[in-house]
């Protein structure tokens, strides 16, 4: 598919089956500690993925999928249908952990669907189905990163937001999987990064992240963006997504929207790369998408400490939507989607 070399990107791994627990990289601590959590059971995977110990749609869709895994495990049951309704509750637990990255509920149907087929050996199924998840999700993401690069003309500057990238998938990543594909083929001269307020994903994890590639990245203020883009130095804006509808609107993180609109005003390309887990066809535009908001106690602090003055409330959406018409290109690993909407995106993926 092309001349990169996979397995120097393959160093950070978020989510570790043991065959018997499930490691998480407790994203909280980054990048100044890595620290695991081993997880035994189901509920213990729902709260850190509500705790966004493990963080990034495709990867809480994997954590979860093991999370069904230790679940099976936990039960005695005469056969899968009895299995199906003594995990049910659990599955369900795992769901609400989260609600906009519908690679979640995705991850959780498709264990459901494994149970429903499987027969005698229904335990073994459930194992098989989150290891395919897993490695299908590493496989996407280096074909999406070929599929973006390509898009990218020799000498570019990017901007990416949020993090999507080892540490958000199963490997390599989304967007960040686009940037690394681009810088190796060098078509991407320069590399800018978001900070990615209140939970600095950008500024904790993403340049961090490509420090460990040898990947020179610039941070920046969020604030900063379209002041960059004004001033010509980037010609993509590079983004990952939680969930994307039949319509192409794009859910993803707070400050995703202004970026959107900054790009298409100063001529700035806007891709979204993600997976087809990511794609909600049920789902007909953005509008419909639960959004998911967190304490306000995030805007109040930063790594730990007060900012602001007691009593003051805060409002914190910690996803925002973007208009299918600000979007340019959507990036998935069956191909490239041109200036999305509800007919590409059918001629796409059907429904
Ligand atoms: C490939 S990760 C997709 C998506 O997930 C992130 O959100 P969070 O850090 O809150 O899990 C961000 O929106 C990424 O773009």
């Amino acid at each position: 598919m092309d001349d990169i070399d996979y397995a120097r990107y393959d160093r950070i791994r978020p989510i570790r089956w043991t065959g018997d627990t499930l490691e998480l990289l407790d994203q909280r601590k980054l990048p100044f500690a890595t620290e695991y959590l081993t997880c035994t059971t189901s509920d213990e995977v729902a709260s850190a993925i509500h705790a966004l110990a493990v963080r990034g749609a495709p990867a809480i869709g994997i954590a979860a999928a093991w999370g069904v895994v230790l679940a099976e495990r936990a039960i005695d049951a005469t056969d899968a249908i009895d299995a199906a309704a003594k995990l049910e509750p659990a599955l369900q637990r795992l769901n609400a952990a989260r609600p906009t990255a519908v690679n979640l509920a995705w991850a959780l149907g498709r264990m459901r669907a494994a149970l429903a087929r499987a027969g005698h050996d229904w335990r073994d199924a459930l194992e098989r189905e989150a290891a395919a998840i897993d490695t299908e999700d590493l496989a996407a993401n280096r074909r999406m990163g070929a599929l973006g690069a390509s898009l990218i003309e020799p000498g570019s500057g990017v901007l990416t937001h949020c993090n999507t990238g080892s540490l958000a998938t199963a490997g390599f990543g989304t967007a960040l999987g686009v940037i690394r594909a681009g810088v190796a083929q060098g078509r991407i001269d320069k590399v800018f990064a978001g900070e990615t307020r209140p939970w600095l994903q950008g500024a904790r994890l993403t340049v961090w992240e490509l420090q460990q590639d040898g990947i020179d990245a610039t941070l920046i203020a969020d604030s900063a963006a379209s002041h960059l883009m004004k001033g010509g130095k980037v010609q993509w804006v590079v983004v990952g997504a939680d969930r994307i509808c039949a319509n192409g609107d794009t859910a993803n993180k707070i400050g995703t929207y202004q970026l959107a609109i900054a790009a298409r005003h100063h001529g700035v390309g806007f891709m979204v790369v993600a997976p087809s887990s990511t794609v909600d066809m049920a789902t007909a535009s953005g509008d419909l998408i639960e959004i998911e908001e967190r304490d306000a106690a995030e805007l109040h602090s930063v790594g730990g400490s007060r900012t602001v003055a007691e009593g003051i409330d805060a409002w914190n959406p910690v996803f925002d939507v973007t208009p299918h018409d600000l979007i340019d290109a959507i990036v998935t690993e069956r191909g490239v989607i041109r200036r999305p909407d509800a007919a590409s995106m059918r001629a796409a993926f059907g429904g």
